[in-house]
């Protein structure tokens, strides 16, 4: 592993094709034996740094159409804080559904990744050892047909590093090729490996004609603006010609939303939103007041998208608020996935939910290249190292993070990486614009 980061750090990538790959190497992994551990526990009380561990183990081996990647840096999802909680349910049930080289008493989890390609199996010829790369996490087989117009339709399609086993969150991984998709120069391995997945989810979510197919002059109203999804989603409505509504929690999160041009912010919890009287029982009223706030702010506008996925405690006065024949699209459910709206608001004003998940390569392709030509810009807040791990999980789980929280691999130090130094510099103040706050 040293001779190979040695030649990634000196930058002579062409020798990497005849460096030895490790046969194991450090991964951040979640137990088998471990999935009852916090059996009995509120979701809050959950602590990833009882369940995520660094391991040593074994190289996969590497099939048709897959590659392994020396993982510089990579980053935290809420699916890796899903899986390091065992909720919904234990990642190990995807592994075994999977079977192979995936079933694995443990699971080295990540869905993202900033590395150089090391090997690259039979079938591969778009890539080879020693190119730049960043990981998007849709693994798909292609063997039925229901994928061929839009892959996330397969029925054997899966989130690497969730339903996969060898994710981003190591020393190394193994992906499919068609996974892979250019680094971008201007950034450094964690900045490049930061926004991937939220993104490119956010892309489809809400620029998408699978999704809800933004157009200028929409309005747009975020939840989390400043979050995972929420920094990319504000991103696009800004880049698209829409107006986002941003709905976050704290003034400094209203402050970041503000340095990235957004105008319309609603601090939810200055505002302090009750929108379940009980655990039973919404309260109409609150959605009105939401709504009213959001025509105060908007001069009448209500929101043509709303860009959901906090889930059941928003998803009624998402309903609720959205404008006449407007679009709900969902992701998610962070805070409980048994919604409950007034369906009299959908059906009467001909408003629509569209469930939307990931994004098909074309889709996070796509997303890749306007971070590739600083049109959208990482939103990396902190940086851990791969050892705390359990930490950066932990913050994300408490909400007490910005935009993404990146996790250095092989990488020694942050900061790494830079090939175009003139795009980075024309660029600068938004590549930072979440980092230390
Ligand atoms: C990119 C990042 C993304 C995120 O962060 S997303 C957030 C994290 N992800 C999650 O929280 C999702 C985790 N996944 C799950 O909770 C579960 O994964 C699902 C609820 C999505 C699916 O549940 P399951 O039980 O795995 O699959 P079934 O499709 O319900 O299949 C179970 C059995 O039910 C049968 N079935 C399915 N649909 C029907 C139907 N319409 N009519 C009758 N039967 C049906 C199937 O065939 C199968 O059967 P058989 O057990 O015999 O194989
Ligand atoms: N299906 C898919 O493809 C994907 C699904 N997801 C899922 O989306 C969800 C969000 O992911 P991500 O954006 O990365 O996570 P983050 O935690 O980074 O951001 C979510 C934001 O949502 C806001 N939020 C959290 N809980 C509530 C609540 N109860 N009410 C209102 N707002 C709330 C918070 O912002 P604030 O406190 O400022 O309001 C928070 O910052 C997760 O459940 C994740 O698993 C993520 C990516 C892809």
């Amino acid at each position: 592993m040293r001779k190979i980061l040695d030649a990634i750090l000196a930058d002579e990538l062409d020798a990497i094709g005849s460096l030895d790959v490790p046969e194991s190497y450090r991964g951040v992994t979640v137990h088998a034996d471990e999935v009852a551990m916090f059996e009995g526990q509120a979701t809050k009380d959950k602590d990833p740094r009882k369940s995520l561990h660094v391991d040593e183990v074994p190289t996969p081996e590497l099939g048709h159409g897959e590659a392994l990647v020396a993982v510089m840096a990579s980053a935290i999802n809420y699916n890796t804080v899903w899986t390091s909680i065992f909720e919904p349910l234990p990642t190990f049930a995807f592994l075994k559904k999977y079977g192979g080289r995936h079933d694995q008493p443990f699971h080295v989890v990540g869905s993202d990744l900033a590395g150089v390609v090391l090997r690259t199996g039979p079938g591969v010829n778009s890539w080879k050892p020693g190119d730049r790369v960043v990981a998007h996490c849709l693994d798909v087989q292609l063997e039925h047909s229901d994928g061929h117009s839009d892959t996330m339709l397969d029925p054997e399609q899966r989130i690497w590093g969730f339903e996969t086993n060898y994710g981003g969150l190591a020393e190394i991984a193994l992906v499919k090729a068609n996974q892979l998709m250019p680094m971008p120069n201007h950034l450094t391995w964690e900045e490049a490996a930061s926004p991937g997945l939220v993104n490119s989810t956010a892309y489809r979510q809400l620029v998408s004609t699978n999704g809800a197919n933004m157009k200028q002059g929409d309005t747009v109203l975020i939840w989390g603006a400043s979050g995972g999804l929420g920094s990319y989603a504000t991103q696009f409505a800004l880049n698209g010609g829409a107006t986002p509504v941003c709905v976050v929690s704290s003034p400094e999160k209203a402050e970041i939303c503000r340095k990235m041009g957004a105008e319309l912010i609603i601090d939810r919890s200055a505002e302090g939103y009750k929108f379940w009287k009980d655990e039973h029982e919404q309260d109409v009223r609150e959605w009105k007041r939401l709504g009213a706030k959001i025509r105060e702010l908007t001069g009448g506008d209500d929101p043509d998208i709303v860009f959901e996925h906090p889930g059941r405690e928003t998803f009624g006065a998402s309903v609720y608020v959205a404008r006449k024949g407007g679009t709900i699209v969902t992701c998610a459910s962070t805070s409980g996935f048994m919604h409950q709206y007034d369906n009299r608001y959908l059906w009467m004003h001909l408003k629509r939910i569209i469930g939307s998940h990931f994004a098909n390569y074309r889709e996070a392709w796509e997303a890749n290249r306007l971070v590739a030509k600083g049109k959208i810009h990482p939103t990396l807040s902190k940086v851990y190292s791969l050892e705390d791990t359990g930490q950066a999980a932990h913050d994300v789980h408490r909400n007490a993070h910005q935009g993404k929280v990146g996790v250095l691999a092989l990488a020694p130090e942050a900061g790494l990486g830079v090939r175009d130094h003139d795009l980075r510099a024309a660029h600068l103040t938004e590549i930072n614009r979440f980092r230390g706050v």
